[in-house]
């Protein structure tokens, strides 16, 4: 049995539902199948569930929504012509909608999940009836009735372990599944989504959930690059991944996949299969747990900016004892999370995402830090990038930081930070977001030169 999970952007228009369809009915083993709402048509367009975030966070504020909530009704009623579905759909989704946006606004968190997940159920709705109308034995399962139960943690649902024994049970639904992605059921029976592009974390968890043979995630592009093709024009394609590859690479920045995603998978040794909806013959992407290190020490080259960096200095700081645990429990006392933490003898940078500062929480941090910790010197960077090589290949490579060093030097490009993920696995460059593009193309153009065609 597979689950085949289908990305925005294989479900923006009729014709992509279209393709969705033909590649479900082509494998009689895709059994479950997993919807996200639909994506943006063109680059420039909202997504739906970008849509109806407007649409909440106006009602909440008492404005009017009036124009966003046409836009929704007016896609899904584009699709549902384009499909010829009866209009008994569109009231469905139209009374679906209208009612989460009339619900209670009390816990506003807890609200915007409720409309945020709209997004996804109604597509999941409409897609089934889809189904049904070309006479496939298929049924939309909600996920309260399929079993997928989540902590209360709105936008950054995690998934109770009881759910998996609940999920098994859809092996034994006779025709085809249709889930919705994203978001899960509380205990208390409230709507709780995961972070965003969060789908394919509800794939996973089926996955896990029913024992299948393989996880397809299906999207736009043939496979998972070694670079993201924004940055690079036609990167190589990466064959093969590891999981903690492809953790290390989503996490960086390879936003193709969600970082959460590998884990569910991973710990039923399921392979989880990238591929392109509007290719679907291409191989795409596998991630495995174990790979052949055939190629050279990286397999690939992520990046993200909006980070910023505490230093802090003070002489013979190594010696004393529970230093790192004081600076990161202040951080704890803000609900400040932290991402890496380089350190020397005398110095420590933690690094952090910067949309948790505000320039109070930034003055408050820094006269603790100089307060409780009599440090030396402490000074926050603002607008960093950090830069991760990965590849389980760099445990057989010397020389991989000394070359990637030597790539930004010529380039001048100063380097803010280094550090040596312990997994082996990875390598942070911390640069200024300013050179951000300029970095990871010098640094693929050294792992990956172009082959010479003759
Ligand atoms: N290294 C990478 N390899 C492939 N795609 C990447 C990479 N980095 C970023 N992307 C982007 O991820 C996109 C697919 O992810 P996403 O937009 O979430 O798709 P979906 O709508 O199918 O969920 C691609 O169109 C591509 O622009
Ligand atoms: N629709 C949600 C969840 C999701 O997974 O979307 P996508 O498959 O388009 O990344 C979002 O936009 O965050």
């Amino acid at each position: 049995m597979k689950i085949a999970k289908f990305g925005g952007s294989s479900l923006a228009t009729w014709e992509q539902i279209e393709k969705v369809f033909q590649i479900v009915v082509s494998d009689k083993e895709r059994k479950i199948i997993v919807v996200s709402a639909p994506g943006k048509r063109y680059p420039d367009d909202i997504k739906i569930t970008d849509l109806l975030i407007t649409c909440g966070r106006k009602s909440i504020n008492g404005e009017d929504y009036s124009i966003e909530y046409s836009q929704i009704i007016e896609r899904y009623s584009e699709i549902a012509n384009g499909l010829c579905l009866s209009s008994d759909i569109i009231d469905e989704i139209s009374l679906n909608i209208e009612g989460a946006l009339s619900s209670s606004k009390e816990n506003h968190a807890k609200y915007m999940d409720a409309v945020m997940a709209c997004g996804e159920d109604n597509c999941a709705r409409l897609v089934a009836n889809y189904f049904q109308m070309k006479e496939i034995d298929a049924e939309y399962i909600n996920p309260k009735d399929g079993g997928l139960f989540v902590t209360n943690e709105p936008g950054h649902a995690q998934v109770l372990p009881k759910s998996y024994l609940l999920l098994h049970e859809l092996r034994n639904k006779k025709g085809i599944v249709i889930f919705p992605g994203f978001f899960g059921y509380s205990e208390d029976g409230d709507i709780v989504t995961f972070s965003r592009s969060g789908s394919d974390i509800t794939g996973s968890v089926i996955a896990n959930g029913v024992k299948a043979s393989l996880y397809e995630n299906f999207t736009d592009v043939d496979a998972v690059y070694s670079v993201n093709p924004s940055i690079i024009q036609e990167p190589k394609e990466i064959k093969e991944l590891t999981y903690r590859e492809m953790r290390e690479l989503s996490y960086a920045g390879f936003n193709v996949f969600h970082d959460e995603a590998l884990i569910p998978a991973f710990q039923a040794g399921i392979p989880v299969n990238i591929k392109n909806t509007n290719n679907p013959t291409a191989p795409g992407t596998v991630i495995v747990k174990e790979r052949k290190l055939t190629n050279g020490p990286l397999v690939g080259v992520a990046s993200d900016n909006g980070f910023c960096s505490i230093y802090i200095s003070k002489y013979l700081m190594n010696r004393e004892v529970g230093f790192g645990r004081k600076i990161l429990q202040i951080l704890e006392d803000f609900h400040i999370s932290y991402e890496h933490q380089p350190s020397g003898i005398d110095d420590i940078s933690i690094v952090i995402r910067q949309n948790q500062l505000t320039s109070t929480i930034e003055n408050q941090i820094i006269n603790r830090i100089q307060d409780e910790l009599h440090v030396d010197h402490v000074v926050i960077e603002r607008d960093l990038a950090l830069i991760m090589l990965v590849g389980e290949g760099m445990r057989h490579n010397v020389g991989t930081t000394a070359r990637a060093s030597k790539a930004l030097a010529n380039a001048s490009i100063n380097i803010e930070m280094i550090n040596q993920g312990s997994s082996e696995v990875s390598m942070m460059f911390g640069v200024k977001a300013s050179d951000e593009k300029k970095a990871v193309q010098v640094i693929y153009e050294e792992f990956f030169p172009k082959v010479s065609s003759k």
